[in-house]
């Protein structure tokens, strides 16, 4: 079990995480989502303890990261940085590990086997591909059989079949109980990995939500309608609230954003005119995700705009990054 409370990060002038408080459960993937530069390495270095936080505070497993006497066992993590010994095998990098931590070397072969690295072995790391290599910094996350297991972009830059592996292997962990919290910027793979999605932007928590709740909530509103008197059912329903669009090209059909379909049939119907289809759209979840972040998507183009005054330097940002190795 992960717990925030109040966590707030800032750099400078600038805060990048605002007040986050969630908690994450064990036994389910949780989906940690926002746009880029939404806050989520910088939340996740502080659950591990890597960054200090400007102000609230954190527990797995009901104590603070740093304060576990075998922080290894308690937390596997992988963050987006690695420092690998490019001459080093697989093998060699794993098994160095176990023994800095005490962790049997049984658990080498295990996990080597796990993450499918098993050809892979024992060959020297510097010739590994992105997949690999993600492969073998899950393979040292789950060295010590942890309980929490927080994965920072773990399926970046791979390619259909990695991405496969890591969606099973994710919901395999969960399904032994483990507390998995997993970030990404796609909402459309966090759909179908996660069942829990912890989503934020701009440092903000906007949603805590199953994925399920994210999709039933995901329609817009809008809603189609089609009738051959489309132009005087616009005027009924016209008002403050309600926003109708014509359709391009096709002057039977309405886009209303604000009326329900009841209100919509009932307004036909007390008018006497007809309805050939009153549809309302559901959004796709990328779109949903989009609508939800779009304030902090914003935010961060106006940040990056070079007329806008930097509030921080971005390369203190890459320091910050080169330095989330486990
Ligand atoms: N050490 C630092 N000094 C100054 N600003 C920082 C530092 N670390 C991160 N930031 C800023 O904090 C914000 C959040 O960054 P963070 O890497 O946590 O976001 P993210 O959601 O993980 O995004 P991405 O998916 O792009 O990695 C960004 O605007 C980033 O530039």
């Amino acid at each position: 079990m992960i717990r925030a409370y109040g966590l707030t990060k800032r750099y400078g002038e600038k805060t990048v995480v605002r007040d986050l408080t969630f908690t994450v459960r064990p036994g389910t993937v949780t989906g940690f989502l926002g746009p880029n530069g939404a806050g989520k390495s910088t939340t996740m270095r502080m659950l591990l303890g890597l960054d200090a936080p400007t102000s609230g505070r954190s527990t797995i497993g009901d104590r603070a990261y740093a304060s576990h006497p075998a922080p290894l066992r308690q937390v596997g993590a992988l963050l987006e940085a690695r420092s690998i010994h490019p001459g080093r095998t697989a093998r060699a990098h794993l098994q160095a590990l176990a023994h800095t931590h005490g962790i049997p070397r049984r658990q080498v072969a295990s996990v080597i086997d796990r993450v499918g690295l098993g050809e892979a072995a024992d060959r020297r790391v510097k010739g590994f591909s992105l997949g690999m290599g993600q492969r073998l910094g899950i393979a040292a996350a789950l060295l010590a059989d942890p309980a929490t297991v927080i994965l920072d972009e773990p399926v970046n830059g791979l390619d259909p079949e990695g991405v496969l592996w890591i969606r099973n292997l994710l919901k395999s962990l969960a399904a032994e109980g483990r507390t998995v919290f997993v970030s990404s910027h796609l909402m459309s793979e966090m759909a179908v990995t996660a069942e829990h999605l912890i989503i934020i932007g701009r440092g903000r928590l906007l949603a805590d939500t199953t994925v399920e709740q994210f999709v039933r909530d995901a329609g817009l509103g809008e809603i189609t309608v089609v009738s051959p008197e489309a132009d005087r059912l616009r005027a009924l329903l016209a008002g403050p609230d309600v926003r109708i669009e014509a359709a391009d090209g096709r002057p039977d059909t309405l886009r209303v954003t604000g009326a329900d379909g009841e209100r919509i049939g009932r307004t036909a119907a007390a008018h006497g005119i007809p309805v050939f289809e009153l549809t309302p759209r559901r959004a796709s979840l990328e779109e949903a995700f989009m609508e939800l972040t779009r304030d902090a998507v914003e935010y961060v183009a106006h940040d990056d705009d070079p007329t806008t005054p930097q509030p921080t330097p971005t390369s203190q940002h890459a320091t910050a990054s080169q330095g989330a190795a486990t």
